[in-house]
């Protein structure tokens, strides 16, 4: 099949384990909690959204018509770095509406590892490498396992004690990047000395100016 993407870019990977690790971000198009429209955002299942994922106007966007051509545009924007570090970050949007055996296979054969940011409401790809799990109160999450679990917080209405019986090898709080920024950290701050099981994660690139 083809591919909606809004952007491709390379960076460092802004938040979670792999904060620092040098990444092709591919930023698919499209989301099923918000239809990304501001008027919609109040009415929508994902209210806090902080990313444009509407179209395929942004930089190294388009539609890619096969696996073969995403992961060539993502091995050009990689570069001349070591090939055995090519590190891709499929995010969006929600990933999981659009990644497929085709993206999966193509991106493998250029050597890629993937990781996937994701709502977690569509089973994740079982060829994707990392699994990064964000749930969004009011979603029924699917995906119950995976490499991290990333709650933004605060969240009304998340049910802490299920999300730790799920089987994820790491927990992470996020703040909330709002207008409420600065209690939000102090809220997360909080979250993390109360459960030691979490660790704090920020939004690192947005400190540093990096896409
Ligand atoms: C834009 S989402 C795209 C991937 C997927 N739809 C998801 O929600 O996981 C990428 C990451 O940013 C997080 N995020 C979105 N808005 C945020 C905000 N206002 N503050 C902090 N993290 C946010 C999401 O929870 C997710 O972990
Ligand atoms: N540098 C950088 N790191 C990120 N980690 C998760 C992001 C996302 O929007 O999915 C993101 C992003 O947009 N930029
Ligand atoms: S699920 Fe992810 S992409 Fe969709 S609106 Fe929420 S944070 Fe944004
Ligand atoms: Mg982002």
């Amino acid at each position: 099949m083809s591919y909606a993407v809004k952007e491709m870019f390379l960076t460092l990977q802004g938040e979670g384990i792999h904060a620092g690790r040098r990444a092709v971000f591919i930023r698919f198009a499209g989301c099923n909690l918000w239809s990304g429209r501001e008027q919609d955002r109040t009415s929508a299942i994902c209210r806090f959204c902080d990313t444009d994922f509407v179209g395929m106007d942004g930089p190294g966007g388009g539609r890619f018509p096969d696996g073969a051509a995403l992961a060539e545009t993502a091995a050009r924007i990689w570069g001349d770095a070591p090939r055995e570090e090519r590190f891709a970050v499929l995010t969006g949007g929600e990933p999981m509406l659009q990644v497929d055996d085709g993206a999966v296979d193509a991106l493998h054969a250029q050597g890629f590892t993937i990781a996937i940011e994701s709502n977690g409401t569509i089973a994740a790809h079982p060829g994707i490498d990392w699994i990064c799990i964000s749930p969004k109160a009011g979603s029924e999450v699917v995906q119950r396992r995976g490499d991290e679990l990333k709650l933004v917080w605060p969240q009304d209405g998340m049910d802490i004690a299920a999300l730790e019986a799920w089987d994820f090898a790491n927990f992470l709080v996020q703040p909330m990047d709002s207008d409420a920024r600065e209690e939000n950290l102090t809220s997360a701050i909080a979250f993390a000395m109360e459960r030691p099981r979490w660790r704090l994660t920020l939004q690192t690139h947005k400190m540093l100016g990096l896409p």
